[in-house]
């Protein structure tokens, strides 16, 4: 927080500025000029400290405290910087504008730069293969409104959601920084803070107005409503915009944001669900522990341009329910695997990032080099249509349409652009020789001045009669003549002593004084003429060069703006580049096209699960064995048993992912597949306590299993993997019966379900549409090591084979001795029991019935004498409150059900 105190009058006068700065960026780290340092006050020199260990130290006081400093070097900022912004920390950076010469008291400072996570654009602060998001939600009456921006992308979006879907669209969106208004902050769910890592920034509540919002994005859009984008009526997402956009215009000093050619009015229901939990689960983007690879998009992502990983990005996290899409892409992948994608491959590696080049030639920070690689693009696009393979498919030729250079764009680049450009502006040379008569006259002069040395040098000697005389130059002197110090009483009158050296005196005529004069004005003015042509030429690229100017410099005007045409190539480059490498995926990787099908469900051939089996090829570590499998209609359930590290888990996130690659329109790794529509992929896979939001396991795994039961339908594909293994034994047990009754019956969806309770196999009996099925595994040898075939086969597993696998996991011989005579006398113990412990078995009529899909074996009744067991086994007064509750609690469990029509 920042130090605000009352009276700042009791401060040195630098603090009493630095806290002035400080009070209108309170949220940011500010980084305040001093010399060749920015130094760091107070809290947050202490929370640079903690955060990066930057040295603290104490230097003098001011109001009667002492100041506490941390110091950052300027020449390593943008180091410091990138630190900073990936812990998601904002970074307000104050220069000294004043003249630090002519300054009476502390020289002015401004802050002139403000860096935040969700707003950087500088290309060596972002991640070149993700978009960085920023993403404004406001809530009213419990519904959130939605708005984000990527600034460096120019994608702006907006949508309504309630409640429980928000952690679902923050997983989905993944922002870098969310706004929320200082009095919401804390109205973000557990759920939905465990979905989002973005920073957190507060804004004052007024910016988050629906009339504000529709008009700054009227301005932004150039129209007079917003029924044309679909969001006329979207009047909460409205007001999450207009603190979206007046916080993006407030970061990037004000720049109108030119870039922004679209609005993208995104509905939950257009897309397949993958709720927080799938995304993680699934390890799509990153790995449950939260790194980059492996994961199925580090699989997929052989682009070669930053811009086709952006993009590949999306289609994964923003699949279509919708087909249409994913047929084209399906069909532009099997076009390029025919004509062979390595040569269009080959032609993106010249690709420059045109998308974030034209965002910051729209927020006027582009630099000279990333002009001249748009150059070079622009140039580049015929060969690169050459690459493409010949017409015929719809998709591939309406992006190779797209790949068109504005030729007045690339007419502007080459004749104002230099050819090989500095890095900045400021070192001179960015503009093209023989572009402007008047910057040729001022280089002209500076650059005379090699002829005019060496002539003056040659007169000198002959005036002066000193062979060895030298004219030079250097930065801190200027132009000089060397006399060595043998010399120096031949020097003439006019000379002027400037410096006396060891060995030599340096003097100054008033000839080469006046051309020093000359020399270094003309320096200095042909850098301003060239800033200023600079900035004509960013003119010109915005659409909005004067028609004066325009005329001065012999420039037609670009009409319509060449920014819109930028990003419609930076789309076509972008989308070529994610098909050609899921192309070359597809190819490599031996994968197939799906098929699509109208019928609910699902049937893989030989699937395999692409990241373990890419792995597993990497480590040698034997060969993937595919699997087959089929839901339907018929088939809605398959029930999974077999041992642990038998392959489950891999099953069941293979076909996941198999329908997912489907979606987006990839082929998918399987011999065969066939995929009918999807609505949703939900999860529910064993995961680690939450304990950052204080769930236990056991708490987590409802929560999630809850959610799925109420939002999964026949069209969602379910996921369960040992549900009910958070608590005891009987209460997993019967928890898991029920749901897997409850996703069979109500929710009527395609379910994977894994589980080491044998006795769920028998549900089998009762439910038309579940199948048993096992991952085989067999023994060999004197100790009866298991052997895991990974094989999906018919029917439900014979046995667990938990010892077999804690053996080989080295436990030691004493643990597993144990554990076998133990597991031996419970198999005894259960067979003699059996009649009484079958509390899940169906009643006998129920079996004796003939099975109907929909017919479901009501729950057995308890025998009342364990109600009037466990009655007689309470005594009220030894009871605390607590343990009266649960009580209450069992006996209730023990009662029999009400079905209808038994009394
Ligand atoms: N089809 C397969 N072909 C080859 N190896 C496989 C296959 N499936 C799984 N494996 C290997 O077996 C390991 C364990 O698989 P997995 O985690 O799916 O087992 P599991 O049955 O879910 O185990 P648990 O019940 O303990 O969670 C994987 O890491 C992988 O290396």
């Amino acid at each position: 927080m920042a130090i605000a105190p009352p009276d700042l009058s009791a401060h040195t006068p630098v603090m009493a500025q630095y806290l002035r700065l400080k009070a209108a960026h309170e949220d940011a780290l500010l980084f305040f000029r001093m010399g060749d340092f920015y130094e760091l006050f107070y809290e947050d020199a202490r929370r640079a400290n903690a955060l990066l260990d930057l040295t603290l130290t104490v230097r003098g006081q001011s109001a009667g405290e002492p100041v506490v400093m941390a110091g950052v070097p300027v020449h390593a900022v943008e180091s410091y910087l990138a630190k900073f912004i990936r812990l998601g920390c904002s970074v307000a950076i104050a220069e000294q504008v004043g003249d630090v010469a002519s300054a009476k008291g502390p020289v002015e400072r401004q802050v002139v730069r403000v860096v935040t996570p969700g707003t950087v654009t500088d290309s060596e602060l972002l991640d070149e293969r993700a978009d960085t998001l920023l993403l404004a939600a406001h809530r009213r009456r419990g519904r959130w409104g939605l708005a984000w921006l990527g600034l460096s992308s120019g994608r702006l979006g907006l949508a309504e959601c309630g409640e429980a879907e928000l952690p679902g669209w923050l997983a989905r969106l993944a922002p870098a920084e969310l706004l929320l208004a200082a009095d919401e902050a804390q109205a973000l769910s557990p759920a939905a803070q465990a979905a989002c890592s973005a920073a957190l920034t507060r804004r004052p509540p007024w910016g988050f107005d629906t009339a504000l919002g529709h008009r700054k994005l009227c301005a932004l859009l150039h129209v007079q409503n917003l029924a044309g984008h679909q969001a006329e009526a979207l009047g909460l997402a409205q007001a999450a915009a207009g603190a979206l956009l007046a916080y993006a215009e407030h970061t990037s000093g004000g720049r109108a944001l030119a870039h922004v050619q679209d609005l993208q009015v995104e509905q939950a229901s257009a897309l397949i669900e993958l709720p927080p939990s799938t995304l993680r689960n699934l390890e799509i983007t990153q790995t449950l522990r939260g790194e980059k690879a492996p994961t199925l998009l580090s699989l997929l992502d052989r682009c070669v341009t930053g811009m086709g990983s952006r993009a590949l990005r999306l289609w994964l996290t923003h699949p279509l329910r919708e087909r249409t899409v994913a047929r084209g892409r399906q069909a532009a992948i099997g076009r390029l695997i025919a004509h062979g994608p390595e040569p269009l491959r080959e032609a993106l590696k010249g690709i420059s990032d045109v998308e974030r080049c034209a965002a910051r030639i729209a927020l006027r920070q582009v630099r000279p080099r990333e002009l001249a690689g748009l150059r070079s693009t622009l140039l580049a696009l015929p060969a690169l249509r050459e690459a493409l393979p010949p017409a015929g498919d719809a998709l591939l030729d309406s992006l190779a349409a797209a790949l068109h250079a504005e030729p007045a764009v690339l007419d502007l680049l080459q004749r104002m652009l230099a050819a090989e450009p500095p890095v900045l502006l400021r070192e001179g040379g960015v503009i093209a020789p023989g572009f402007d008569a008047t910057l040729d006259t001022l280089r002209g002069l500076s650059q005379n001045c090699d002829q005019f040395l060496i002539d003056l040098e040659t007169r000198e000697r002959a005036r002066t009669g000193i062979p060895n005389l030298r004219v030079q130059f250097n930065k801190v002197h200027g132009f000089h003549i060397e006399v060595t110090a043998g010399q120096t009483g031949k020097v003439p009158a006019d000379y002027q002593r400037r410096q006396t050296l060891k060995n030599a005196e340096r003097y100054t005529t008033p000839e080469l004084k006046a051309f020093e004069d000359q020399a270094l004005s003309a320096q200095e003015r042909a850098l301003a003429r060239e800033k200023w042509l600079w900035e004509r030429l960013l003119d010109a690229l915005l659409g909005s060069l004067e028609t004066e100017d325009a005329q001065a410099l012999g420039l037609a005007p670009i009409q319509p703006a060449p920014l819109a045409a930028l990003g419609r190539l930076a789309q076509a480059l972008a989308g070529l580049d994610a098909l050609a490498a899921l192309a070359e995926r597809a190819a490599t990787l031996n994968w197939c096209a799906p098929v699509f099908v109208a019928a609910p469900g699902l049937q893989i051939e030989a699937g395999r699960h692409p990241v373990v089996e890419a792995r597993l090829a990497e480590t040698g570590g034997g060969p993937f064995m595919p699997n087959d499998c089929r839901l339907d209609a018929k088939t809605r359930m398959l029930l999974i048993t077999g041992p642990n590290m038998g392959g489950k888990s891999t099953y069941m996130r293979q076909v996941a992912l198999i329908a997912l690659l489907g979606a987006i329109g990839s082929w998918v790794p399987a011999r065969r597949c066939q995929l009918g529509p999807l609505d949703a992929i939900h999860t529910r896979i064993g995961a680690a306590d939450d304990l950052a939001n204080a769930q236990s396991t056991f708490m987590l795994e409802m929560s999630e299993a809850a959610a799925i039961l109420h939002g999964a339908t026949d069209q969602s594909l379910v996921l369960m993997d040992e549900i009910g293994r958070g608590t005891s034994t009987r209460d997993g047990l019967a928890l898991a019966r029920a749901i897997a009754r409850h996703l069979h019956e109500r929710n009527r969806a395609c379910t994977l379900f894994a589980t080491h309770y044998f006795e769920l196999t028998a549900l089998a009996a009762h439910l038309q549409g579940l199948q048993n099925v096992h991952v085989a595994a067999a023994q060999t040898g004197e100790h009866e090591d298991i052997v895991f075939l990974h094989e999906i086969q018919p029917g439900p597993a014979s046995r667990s084979y938990g010892v077999q696998v804690a053996r080989l996991a080295g436990m030691p011989p004493a643990v597993l001795r144990e554990a076998r005579a133990l597991l031996e006398a419970i198999d005894q113990r259960e067979a003699a029991e059996r009649p009484q412990i079958e509390l899940f078995a169906a009643p006998p009529e129920a079996e004796a019935e003939p099975v109907q899909e929909v017919h479901v074996a009501p729950a057995p009744e308890p025998a009342p004498a364990a109600l009037l067991a466990a009655l007689a086994a309470i005594e009220p007064d030894q009871l605390s409150p607590r343990e009266a509750l649960a009580a209450l609690y069992q006996l209730k469990s023990l009662q029999p059900p009400h079905t209808p029509g038994k009394p």
